[in-house]
């Protein structure tokens, strides 16, 4: 059996994340491997209980963080742990790298309590890749407004994503073997070649 890999795609709303997930798990199927796409906050019954708490009801940065680490818990738990130890490749639209960029960088919330959630949360567990997303925050306001209406995140202004983009820039800079970073802003068909490449450097798969 083939191991378990975990890729987690990560970036501003609007980058394109979703767009190329299930293209990717199209590309891994073709080679043989079991493939689980999933999400953040979300991913099992709790966790996209949370996610329309978070998503739509006011609160504060610490339930806010509380409540993305409650779902993943229980998302690492009860769906990835058990995909990676039968030897699937998990595709995660966003992890914890979010959680640093936007209640860490968007919102000012401690970096240290986000660094001890981490460790108790995850015991060790990190993506083998993360795929980061990168664009301007005007480009991607550009194409959300293009295709759906806000929720509490997407009605943030510009600062705000330029915040969450360096809080990435960091976590990157910070994990530069985890991360691959992929132009955004290319054609879809650009992106997907960036991503090819990545994949193949990273295999086999
Ligand atoms: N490379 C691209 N060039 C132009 N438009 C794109 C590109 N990639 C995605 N889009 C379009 O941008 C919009 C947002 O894409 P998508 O929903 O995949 O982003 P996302 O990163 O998953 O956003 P969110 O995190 O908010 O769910 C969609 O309408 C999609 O078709
Ligand atoms: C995991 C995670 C997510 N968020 C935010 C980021 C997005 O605005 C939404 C999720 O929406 P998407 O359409 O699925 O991208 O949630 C966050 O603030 N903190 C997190 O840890």
């Amino acid at each position: 059996m083939k191991p378990g890999r975990f890729l987690s795609f990560e970036g501003i709303d609007g980058a394109g994340k979703s767009s190329h997930i299930e293209w990717l798990a199209g590309w891994l199927r073709e080679r043989g491997r079991e493939v689980l796409v999933t999400r953040e906050p979300g991913g099992t019954e709790l966790a996209e209980r949370l996610r329309e708490l978070v998503l739509h009801q006011p609160m504060d940065a610490l339930t806010e963080a509380l409540l993305v680490f409650a779902a993943r818990r229980d998302h690492l738990a009860t769906q990835i742990e058990p995909a990676l130890a039968r030897g699937s490749v998990v595709l995660c639209d966003r992890f914890t790298d979010a959680t640093f960029a936007y209640q860490g960088a968007g919102r000012g919330f401690d970096l240290g309590v986000l660094a001890t959630l981490e460790t108790w949360v995850q015991q060790g567990r990190q993506p083998d890749l993360t795929l980061w997303f990168d664009l301007a925050p005007a480009t991607a306001a550009a194409r959300r407004a293009a295709v759906r209406a806000p929720d509490r995140f997407e009605s943030q202004d510009q600062a705000f994503f330029e915040r969450v983009r360096a809080g990435y820039a960091r976590r990157a800079a910070d994990d530069p073997a985890r991360f691959a970073i992929v132009d955004a802003s290319a054609t879809p068909e650009a992106v997907r070649r960036q991503i090819e490449t990545t994949l193949d450097a990273r295999g086999p798969w």
